[in-house]
C-alpha cells in the first residue's frame, strides 16, 4: 500500500465558496487564479492579499507626472497607485515608496519587481512618512507626492492583524506588528478615561463613554480584551443597555464596531501625529511647481489636510489647492465599495 503519511489535503471549507481568509488561498495567489480573482473583482469584492486602488485616474490627472521627474508614494500598500504613476515616468526618473508594514511592503516590492520595476527606477523604503524631509533629502525634493491615507486591504482582511471588528483575531491594529504597543497592550496601560477621550477625538462616537465603561468594567473583572471578538462583544454588551430602538439596533452596532476599532487603530499608530508631521514636512520636500495628492478616509483626517493646504495656500508657498474635495465616482462607488468614503484633496507648490 502506497504511503500517504506525508501527503497534505488542502483545507476544506463548508459550502460552495470559501469564507475565511486562510481558506481563499486561490484568491491569494493571482497569477495562478487570475481568471477567479477577476471574477471576485467583477462582483465588487476584493480579492482576499490584495488592495484595489482607488481614484486612480483623478490622482494622475492632478499630479501630472512627466517621464524624467521624481515622485513620493508615501503610502505603497499593495503598490497599484505605485504601479500607475511607474506608467507615466516611461522608465524615465525616479519613484520613492514608503511603508511600515515589513509584511505586505515585501511581497509588493517582489510584486513590483516582477512587474518589472527594479532598484533603477523604484526605492521602496520600509519607512514612516512622518521622515518625509529625510527621504526628500535623499532624493534631491519630489515633483509628485501621493499619500494614501489609512490600512490597505490585505490589512483589514487578515485576521491575524486584528483591524476588523468582523473576524475573531488578536487585537493588534498595529501597522507595524513589530514596533509599539499593540491595541490589547493600549487598552491596559491607559485608563477608563483616557478611552473615553480617544473615542470621541478620533471617531465622534456617541457612545463612548457606555463603551469605555464597560470595556474597563470587563477588564477590572479579569477579561482581558486581547481579541477582536472580546472587545466586539463589549462594545454589543454597552450598546445592549442603551435602549436602542430594534429598528436601529444593526446600523448603531455596525458603527460603533467601526468607529470603536478605528478610534484605537489611530491611538496604536498614532495617526493624526504622523499625518501632522508628514504634512509640516510637505511644502519642503516638494520641488517649485511640485503636486500633492492626499486621499483620505475620516473626517479627522480631512480636517487636518484641508487646514493645512489652506494655511499654505494664504502664505503664498501653495499657488493651488482644491477648492472642494474631489470623490469617487457612482461607478467606483459601486465596483469598489470601500472606496465609498474617499476624498481626495490636491494642491501645487508655488514656482
Ligand atoms: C490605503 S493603503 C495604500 C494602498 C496603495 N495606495 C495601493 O494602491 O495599493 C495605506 C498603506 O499605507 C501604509 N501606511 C499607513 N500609515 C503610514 C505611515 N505613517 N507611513 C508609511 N506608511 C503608512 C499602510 O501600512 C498601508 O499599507
Amino acid at each position: 500500500m502506497e504511503n500517504n503519511s506525508n501527503h497534505k489535503r488542502r483545507k476544506h471549507y463548508s459550502g460552495k465558496y470559501p469564507k475565511k481568509f486562510e481558506e481563499k488561498y486561490k484568491e491569494q495567489n493571482p497569477e495562478k487564479y487570475s481568471e477567479l480573482v477577476e471574477h471576485v473583482v467583477k462582483k465588487g469584492n476584493t480579492p482576499a492579499g490584495m488592495h484595489i486602488s482607488i481614484m486612480v485616474n483623478e490622482i494622475l490627472e492632478v499630479l501630472d507626472i512627466k517621464p524624467g521627474q521624481i515622485g513620493l508614494d508615501a503610502t505603497l500598500g499593495y503598490g497599484g497607485h505605485s504601479k500607475a504613476m511607474l506608467s507615466k515616468l516611461e522608465g524615465k526618473g525616479h519613484l520613492y515608496a514608503l511603508d511600515v508594514d515589513p509584511i505586505e511592503s515585501e511581497k509588493t516590492k517582489e510584486r513590483l519587481k516582477k512587474a518589472g520595476y527594479f532598484e533603477d527606477i523604484l526605492t521602496v523604503k520600509l519607512t514612516n512618512f512622518a521622515n518625509i524631509l529625510e527621504v526628500a533629502k535623499t532624493a534631491g525634493g519630489f515633483d509628485f507626492i501621493l499619500a494614501d491615507l489609512g490600512v490597505s486591504s490585505m490589512q483589514i482582511d487578515n485576521p491575524k492583524r486584528g483591524f476588523s471588528y468582523k473576524t475573531d483575531g488578536p487585537l493588534d491594529l498595529r501597522m507595524n506588528p513589530q514596533k509599539g504597543d499593540s491595541g490589547a497592550m493600549r487598552l491596559r496601560k491607559i485608563t477608563k478615561e483616557e478611552f473615553t477621550g480617544m473615542l470621541i477625538e478620533n471617531s465622534d462616537e456617541p457612545y463612548a463613554n457606555e463603551i469605555s465603561t464597560e470595556v474597563y468594567s470587563s477588564i477590572k473583572k479579569g477579561h482581558a480584551m486581547d481579541t477582536t471578538t472580546e472587545l466586539r462583544e463589549a462594545v454589543k454588551r454597552a450598546l445592549q443597555k442603551c435602549k436602542i430602538p430594534k429598528e436601529d439596533w444593526d446600523d448603531t452596532y455596525k458603527k460603533s464596531c467601526q468607529r470603536t476599532f478605528q478610534a484605537l487603530r489611530i491611538d496604536v499608530n498614532s495617526e493624526f501625529e504622523v499625518l501632522y508631521k508628514f504634512l509640516e514636512g510637505l511644502p519642503h520636500a516638494l520641488k517649485d511647481g511640485g503636486r500633492v495628492a492626499i486621499l483620505t478616509f475620516h473626517s479627522g483626517e480631512d480636517r487636518l489636510v484641508k487646514q493645512a493646504f489652506k494655511n499654505y495656500y494664504k502664505e503664498g508657498i501653495f499657488s493651488e489647492i482644491s477648492k472642494d474635495v474631489i470623490r469617487p465616482s457612482k461607478k467606483e462607488c459601486f465596483e469598489n465599495p470601500r472606496s465609498k468614503s474617499t476624498k481626495l484633496r490636491y494642491a501645487i507648490k508655488s514656482r
